[in-house]
């Protein structure tokens, strides 16, 4: 029996209890595009906020991929007026580069976390049947304990950079920034319900929402896993047992992910030079998946990476360095040294990559380089000229294959500072990988 709208108010004021603990927060924004899901949580949120006093900021990304995107912003926003809540619509276009899928999703998080101010918390509407279809996609893919973990109700999600929006993109009102920039956390509200509810539960209230059409699209993987979940709910294999299944592989990664941690505390240090470093017999003693774990994020933190490296590649280099060898991955160079392993930036990743001291952009992306003197010079590897032009001031000892991708700046030809080799005025380069924000590597483990 489909539960009624009053115990559908109950479960998502439970569920922002549970998400947020006792500290509210004055003011949150709410992602709704127009479908059903987010149309509901809407609904949901307007009426949790007005027992709590909380002031809602709607915003709709339109992707203008499909002609009614515009029409879908307008629903939210007459929906928005009614209900008394400002609403933002900012406007995105597809550049053609990666999966549309993909490069819509992130870009409708990068665009509402440039927009969102000095707001700290987002509302996404994912239900259990979001969970349920993610895991069968990832489950088909072959991923393993890491893609298969259930989405979680609160995320806190990488910093989005200090790019500013664009007031042409941006159609309604802006939250106002905060004196002290907070980071962006994703809240889950919906997680717990299904589909079909919130829909009843819109229906019962003659609320109304815009059928996606591409969710029927079977050129799209996510209509495709859709109808392959129906044909399996018929066979009892539903969507309630692969969420759960889903929760249960979350689960199992939190655990690996805190003996990844253990195991980093135990044998790993950071470099100077951005690099990693662990002892070689105590990794070697460690079980194999805590081993593939810790080289796949020292990759991933050590070339800036969103993905993962790839199982077999993986696995190769793993075996190489535990048999005293090197090898190369995903822009970064590791060696099995007399008693350590070293994993650092390959300097042909970066060679000819470039910023301007004093830019908001990280340069690699990760280091930050601000020189009040050497403003407006050129950042940029130190490569074999730099490594020549530092010999006489060289302090630090940077073995040469790890101080060639160092962050060093240059005037023209002319290297000005290169702060891990002490060169030039002052040590103002720091490692700023984006999310870890100075938490450095086991930051990056416990958020990965
Ligand atoms: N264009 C958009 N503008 C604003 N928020 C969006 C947009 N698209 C998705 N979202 C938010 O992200 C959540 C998950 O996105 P997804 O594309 O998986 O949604 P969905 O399952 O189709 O949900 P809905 O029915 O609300 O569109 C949505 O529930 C909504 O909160």
């Amino acid at each position: 029996m489909t539960p009624g709208a009053d115990s559908l108010d109950q479960r998502f004021a439970e569920a922002m209890g549970a998400a947020l603990g006792p500290d509210f927060p004055s003011d949150i924004v709410l992602a709704v595009s127009g479908g059903g899901d987010s149309m509901a949580m809407l609904t949901l949120a307007h009426n949790w906020a007005h027992v709590w006093g909380t002031r809602l900021w709607v915003v709709t990304v339109d992707h203008g991929l499909r002609p009614e995107a515009g029409n879908e912003a307008a629903l939210v926003r007459e929906t928005c007026d009614e209900l008394g809540h400002p609403h933002t619509t900012l406007r995105w276009r597809w550049d053609g580069q990666g999966n549309l899928m993909d490069a819509a999703r992130r870009a409708r998080l990068d665009l509402i976390g440039r927009w969102r101010g000095g707001l700290s918390h987002v509302l996404l509407a994912h239900t259990r049947d979001d969970v349920a279809e993610t895991f069968l996609m990832r489950l088909a893919r072959g991923s393993g304990v890491d893609g298969l973990s259930a989405m979680t109700p609160l995320r806190e999600v990488a910093e989005t950079g200090a790019t500013p929006l664009d007031p042409e993109a941006c159609d309604g009102a802006r939250p106002p920034e905060a004196a002290v920039p907070s980071g962006l956390t994703i809240v889950r509200p919906c997680l717990d319900m299904r589909r079909a509810e919130l829909r009843h539960y819109l229906r019962v209230l003659k609320g109304r929402w815009v059928e996606d059409p591409t969710n029927e699209d079977d050129h799209y993987e996510r209509a495709r896993i859709r109808k392959l979940l129906r044909g399996l709910e018929a066979e009892g294999l539903g969507a309630e047992t692969l969420a759960a299944t889903a929760g249960r592989m979350g689960r199992a990664r939190e655990a690996l992910r805190a003996r990844a941690v253990w195991a980093w505390e135990q044998c790993g240090q950071e470099g100077g030079a951005g690099d990693l470093v662990f002892e070689r017999d105590r990794f070697a003693a460690l079980e194999r998946d805590t081993q593939l774990r810790l080289l796949a994020a020292a990759l991933q933190w050590v070339a800036s990476a969103e993905y993962r490296p790839r199982a077999a590649a993986l696995e190769g280099l793993l075996e190489r360095l535990l048999s005293g060898g090197a090898g190369t991955l995903m822009g970064c160079a590791a060696r099995a040294e007399r008693d350590r392993l070293r994993v650092w930036r390959e300097y042909a990743a970066v060679a000819g990559t470039s910023v301007t001291v004093g830019d908001t952009a990280l340069w690699d992306g990760r280091w930050r380089v601000f020189h009040p003197d050497l403003r407006g010079h050129t950042v940029q590897a130190l490569g074999e000229e730099g490594w020549r032009q530092a010999a006489p001031a060289r302090e630090a000892h940077v073995p040469h294959a790890l101080a060639l991708c160092l962050p060093s700046v240059w005037q023209g030809e002319t290297l000005r500072a290169c702060d891990a080799l002490g060169v030039g005025p002052g040590a103002t380069t720091t490692l700023e990988q984006g999310e870890t924000q100075g938490a450095g590597f086991k930051g990056f483990l416990l958020s990965h």
